[in-house]
């Protein structure tokens, strides 16, 4: 399995790590535009390959898509990420052009690639490779709902005073600090729904905070965070790389799904060797129907922006 990975940055180069250390590809291939930054990125995670012990080769190049030839999956990390402050729409104006030009690189010399959309505003950049890339749909996979369910739990297991391998819950809808739904109606500790052990200050408490993660990690960082959105991207090339058929909520292009259509919002599907195989139906509550349906209008609004 050969994994292109676009932007050797900050969650390119730990998607890369995370992909190596678990040791599932034969080879990841890094892409920057900075001149030398990905050989250099790659020189130096290959260095770690006999402290890690994995066997994934990792390469680097400047641009020179021809080195990408092949690849099953690609991930888009390329473009900028925000500062303290700002929201993800605002990256709009400058990822938008990097992201549709680095797509039709990828495609040319991966026909058959499934794309991972990672750059932000990511619902709106998932939207973009759809009407840009000429794939089919199932082959184009937007991550932030495995990372908003990372942090969601990380929140949950905080409030429970548990630890975090005993709490299981899900975020939905957009990847945006006022579009995410967590669900906390369905969220559980060992099977037992969560509402059972907090009071409404703390569910609130888990929702809000779950919602700002990202914002909350680029106050104190002074850039996004990169450890867990690379670790997510993980999770999922792995989901493809192993067709491990594991449900994981991405933002997928919706037609009639969540009775949303034309647009990328984050819903749980089935992930496995052919990317997208279903998009599941989980029955929301009346209020949670309402704030899906927030969102859609929201990213609509932002996709209004694009120019293709
Ligand atoms: N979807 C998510 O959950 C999620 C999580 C974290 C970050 N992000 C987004 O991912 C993006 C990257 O974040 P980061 O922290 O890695 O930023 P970064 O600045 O560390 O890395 C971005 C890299 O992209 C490269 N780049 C720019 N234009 C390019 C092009 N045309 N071709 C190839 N490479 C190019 C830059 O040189 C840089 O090395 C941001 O847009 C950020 O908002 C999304
Ligand atoms: O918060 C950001 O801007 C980056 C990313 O979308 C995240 O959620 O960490």
């Amino acid at each position: 399995m050969k994994v292109t990975v676009v932007g050797a940055g900050a969650v390119g180069a730990s998607c890369a790590e995370y992909i190596a250390m678990k040791n599932f590809c034969s080879e990841v291939v890094l892409v920057d535009i900075k001149e030398g930054f990905a050989e250099g990125k790659a020189m130096d995670l290959m260095q770690t390959a006999s402290l890690n012990g994995f066997d994934t080769k990792i390469t680097g190049t400047t641009g020179d898509y021809s080195k990408t030839a092949g690849s099953h999956v690609a991930v888009i990390t390329s473009g900028i990420p925000r500062k303290p402050g700002m929201t993800r729409e605002e990256l709009i104006g400058i990822n938008a052009g990097i992201v549709k030009e680095v797509t039709e690189n990828l495609v040319k010399h991966s026909p058959e690639v499934i794309i991972i959309v990672v750059s932000n505003p990511m619902d709106t950049m998932a939207y973009l490779v759809h009407k840009t890339s000429g794939l089919p749909k199932h082959k184009i996979i937007g991550m932030g709902g495995a990372l908003d369910s990372a942090r969601f739990k990380y929140r949950l297991a905080e409030a429970l005073e548990a630890p975090i391998s005993d709490v299981d819950g899900m975020v939905i809808a957009a990847h945006s600090d006022t579009g995410m739904l967590p669900l906390l109606s369905k969220a559980t500790r060992n099977g037992v729904p969560v509402t059972e052990f907090l009071d409404e200050e703390q569910q609130k408490y888990v929702i809000e905070e779950t919602k700002v993660g990202g914002a909350t990690l680029t106050k104190l960082l002074g850039t996004s965070a990169w450890y867990a959105p690379g670790a997510a991207v993980s999770v999922m090339v792995q989901a493809i790389a192993c067709d491990q058929k594991k449900m994981i909520p991405c933002s997928l292009m919706l037609e009639g799904e969540y009775g949303q259509n034309d647009i990328c919002l984050g819903v749980p599907a089935i992930i496995g060797a052919n990317g997208v195989e279903k998009i599941i139906n989980v029955t929301l509550t009346a209020e949670e129907q309402l704030k899906f349906a927030e969102a859609a209008n929201a990213v609509r609004e932002v996709n209004g922006d694009l120019k293709f």
